[in-house]
C-alpha cells in the first residue's frame, strides 16, 4: 500500500535550521537576560542597599535599565528573521501544492470546487506557516525561559518553589478540556472558510449571470450569511482564548502572587527567606505562568490549525495521474494512427459515458465526429489527450498504448482545441508564445493567417500586443476560437483535435479557415467534432456517436446512402431540398 504523506512541522523547522539558529541564539540571549533581571533586584535589595555598596548599586541600576533596552533590540531583530522564515515557509508549502496540482488528473480535479483548491494553496499554507513561526518557534523561547525560571527559583528557595507550582496541575487539566472545544470549533471554522472560498470563486466567475438574472440581492445575502456563520464560529474560539489568555491566567497570576506574599512573609518572619529573594520570586513566578500560558496556547493553537494541516495533507495525498509511467516510451516520428480497442469510460463509478468503443484512424485521415449532444464526442478527444483513463479497453497511438507514452511527447504531438478554450489574461502574442516560446515571427504570422486572425488583429488597439482580459473576456466568441486554433497550430502537432472549433464563426470565415487548414494539414491526422455538418462534410470518414457508442461510420456519401442517423441529422440541418440536390 502506498505510504501517506504527512506534513511534518518539525521537518519544516529543520529545513530552515540555519536561519532559525540565529533566531534561537537571540532567544537564548534574551531569555538569559530576562532571568538575570530579578536576580539583580535581589542583589540590590539584599546586598547593595542595606550594606550601602554604591558600586554594586550602580551596576545593578545599569543592569535594570540596560537589559530591557537590549531586549527590545534583540526581539525586533528576531521578528525580522521570523517574518523572513515565515515568507519562505509559505512559499515552500504553496510551491509543493502547485506542483501537486499540475500532477492531478481531470478526474480528480472535477471532485473539487475551484475555490477549495485555491483556498488550500493561498490560505491554508499561510495559516500553517503562521502557526510554525508564530506559535511553534516562540514556544522554544518559552520552554527555555521555563527551564531557566525553574532552575532559578529552586536554587533560590525549594519550599517556596513547590508552593508556587501548586496551581500547575489545575492548568494542565483545564487545557485538556479546552483542547476538545477548540478542536471542534476549528474544524467548523475550516469548513466555513472552505465554503466561503468556494462561493466567492464561483460568484466572481458567474457575476455576469447574477447580473443578467438580477439576483444581486440574493448573492449579497448569501455572502453575508456565510460571513456571519464564520464570525459566529470565530467568536467561540475567541471566547475560549479570552477566557484562557486573559481571565484565567490573570486570576492565576493574582492568586499565585497572593500565595507567594503570604508564604514568603511567613518564611521571612522565620528567617528562611530574604526580602530580595521574595521580590525575585514575585518577578519570576508571573513570568513562569506567562511562559506556561504560551505553551498551553501552543497546544491549543495546534488543535486550531490541525484541520488546515489535514486539508494540506489531503491534497498532497491525491493520486498523481498526470505523470509518466515508469519506463514511459518516447515517441520518435509520429505517423498519426489512433486506435480505440473496446474502450469503455464513465465519469462516475456507476455510469458509462462510452461503451465498448472501437475504431481505427489511419495516419493522415481527416475524421469528423458528429452526433446528438451529450453522446460522448468530446469525451473521445479527452481520452486521446489522456485527461482521463479508460475504464476498460485500450487506446493506441501509432500502436503504442497511450498510457505508456511520455506525456511530454503526447501533449506536443497532439493538440486539442476544446469547446471552451482557456486563454490567459495576457496579450495575443503572449498567448501564442505560451505554447511555443521558441517560434519565429514568421511562424506566428502563418498561424495567424491560417486562423483568419489578420483582420481581427489589425482592428485591435495594440495589435498583437492587445491584452485580452481574463479568459479572453475582451474577445468575441469567434475571436477566442480563432486565437485558440492559431495557438494549437503553433505547436505544429502531428495530430490535431478540434472540438467545435468554428461554431462561433460566420460561414465565410469558416470556409476560408477550412481551406487553409486542409492545405497545411494535408497528410496529418485531424479529428473534428462538429454539430454543423457542413464543417465535416469533406472528411475522409465520419463517426456518428450517440449514447456513448459509435452508431455509424463512413464517408459523407456512404452515410447518406445508409439512411440512418447521419441521414436524419443531415436532413434536419440541410432540409429536404438540399438532399434532393445531393447525389443520392
Ligand atoms: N466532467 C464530467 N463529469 C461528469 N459527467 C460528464 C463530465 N463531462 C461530461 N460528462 C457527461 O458525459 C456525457 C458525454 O459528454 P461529452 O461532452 O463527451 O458529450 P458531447 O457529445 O461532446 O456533447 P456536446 O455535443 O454537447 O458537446 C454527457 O452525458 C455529459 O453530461
Amino acid at each position: 500500500m502506498e505510504q501517506k504523506v504527512k506534513l511534518n512541522l518539525f521537518r519544516i523547522i529543520w529545513d530552515h535550521k540555519n536561519v532559525l539558529m540565529i533566531g534561537l541564539l537571540i532567544m537564548l540571549i534574551s531569555t538569559a537576560l530576562n532571568l538575570i533581571n530579578p536576580w539583580i533586584m535581589k542583589l540590590m535589595i539584599d546586598d547593595a542597599i542595606p550594606k550601602a555598596k554604591v558600586e554594586l548599586l550602580v551596576y545593578c541600576i545599569v543592569g535594570v535599565v540596560g537589559i530591557p533596552v537590549i531586549n527590545v533590540f534583540l526581539s525586533s531583530y528576531q521578528s525580522l528573521y521570523q517574518s523572513d522564515v515565515n515568507a519562505k515557509i509559505i512559499a515552500d508549502l504553496r510551491n509543493q501544492l502547485v506542483v501537486k496540482l499540475t500532477k492531478l488528473s481531470q478526474k480528480t480535479m472535477v471532485q473539487f470546487r475551484q475555490g477549495d483548491i485555491s483556498g488550500r494553496i493561498i490560505r491554508t499554507c499561510s495559516e500553517i506557516a503562521f502557526f510554525i513561526t508564530g506559535s511553534l518557534m516562540s514556544s522554544f523561547s518559552n520552554i527555555l525561559r521555563l527551564v531557566g525560571i525553574f532552575f532559578m527559583i529552586f536554587y533560590l528557595n525549594f519550599q517556596l518553589s513547590i508552593i508556587s507550582l501548586m496551581l500547575v496541575p489545575i492548568i494542565l487539566y483545564l487545557s485538556r478540556i479546552w483542547k476538545k472545544k477548540i478542536r471542534e470549533a476549528s474544524e467548523k471554522i475550516c469548513d466555513s472558510r472552505k465554503r466561503y472560498d468556494e462561493y466567492i470563486a464561483e460568484l466572481v466567475t458567474g457575476i455576469k449571470t447574477v447580473q443578467m438574472f438580477h439576483k444581486e440581492e440574493d448573492e449579497i445575502k448569501q455572502a453575508k450569511n456565510l460571513n456571519a456563520e464564520y464570525r459566529d464560529l470565530r467568536r467561540v474560539i475567541q471566547r475560549q482564548q479570552m477566557l484562557i489568555g486573559n481571565i484565567i491566567w490573570s486570576i492565576y497570576d493574582s492568586i499565585s502572587i497572593g500565595v507567594l506574599y503570604a508564604f514568603g512573609a511567613w518564611m521571612i518572619f522565620r528567617g528562611q527567606l530574604t526580602t530580595g529573594e521574595l521580590i525575585a520570586f514575585t518577578i519570576y513566578v508571573p513570568q513562569l505562568y506567562s511562559s506556561m500560558s504560551a505553551i498551553v496556547n501552543l497546544y491549543l493553537r495546534k488543535n486550531e490549525v490541525k484541520p488546515e494541516i489535514e486539508r494540506y495533507d489531503e491534497m498532497m495525498n491525491l493520486p498523481e495521474e498526470n505523470i509518466d509511467q515508469d519506463h514511459a516510451v518516447s515517441l520518435q516520428e509520429v505517423k498519426g494512427k489512433i486506435e480505440f480497442k473496446q474502450v469503455s469510460f464513465g465519469y462516475q463509478e456507476d455510469h458509462e459515458n462510452l461503451k465498448q468503443v472501437s475504431f481505427t484512424i489511419h495516419p493522415g485521415e481527416f475524421i469528423g465526429i458528429v452526433g446528438p449532444t451529450g453522446g460522448g464526442k468530446s469525451t473521445i478527444l479527452d481520452l486521446i489527450m489522456r485527461f482521463y483513463h479508460p475504464r476498460e479497453g485500450e487506446i493506441l497511438l501509432d500502436d503504442v498504448p497511450i498510457q505508456q507514452v511520455k506525456l511530454e511527447d503526447l501533449r506536443s504531438e497532439v493538440s486539442l482545441v476544446s469547446q471552451d478554450p482557456f486563454l490567459w489574461n495576457r496579450s495575443i502574442k503572449e498567448n501564442l508564445l505560451y505554447v511555443a516560446p521558441m517560434c519565429t515571427e514568421q511562424e506566428i504570422d502563418e498561424s495567424i493567417q491560417i486562423a483568419q486572425m489578420e483582420n481581427m488583429i489589425r482592428k485591435m488597439p495594440d495589435g498583437l500586443d492587445t491584452i485580452i482580459g481574463d479568459r479572453g473576456v475582451r474577445l468575441s466568441g469567434g475571436e477566442k476560437q480563432r486565437l485558440a486554433i492559431a495557438r494549437a497550430l503553433l505547436r505544429k502537432p502531428s495530430i490535431l483535435l478540434l472540438d467545435e472549433p468554428t461554431s462561433a464563426l460566420d460561414a465565410k470565415t469558416e470556409s476560408l479557415l477550412q481551406k487553409y487548414l486542409e492545405k497545411v494539414y494535408k497528410g496529418k491526422t485531424v479529428i473534428v467534432v462538429a454539430h454543423r455538418l457542413a464543417t465535416i462534410r469533406q472528411a475522409d470518414r465520419i463517426l456518428v456517436v450517440a449514447d456513448g457508442m459509435i452508431q455509424e461510420m463512413g464517408s459523407h456519401q456512404e452515410l447518406l446512402e445508409q439512411r440512418g442517423m447521419y441521414y436524419e441529422l443531415y436532413k434536419e440541418q440541410m432540409g429536404a431540398l438540399e438532399l434532393e440536390k445531393s447525389s443520392i
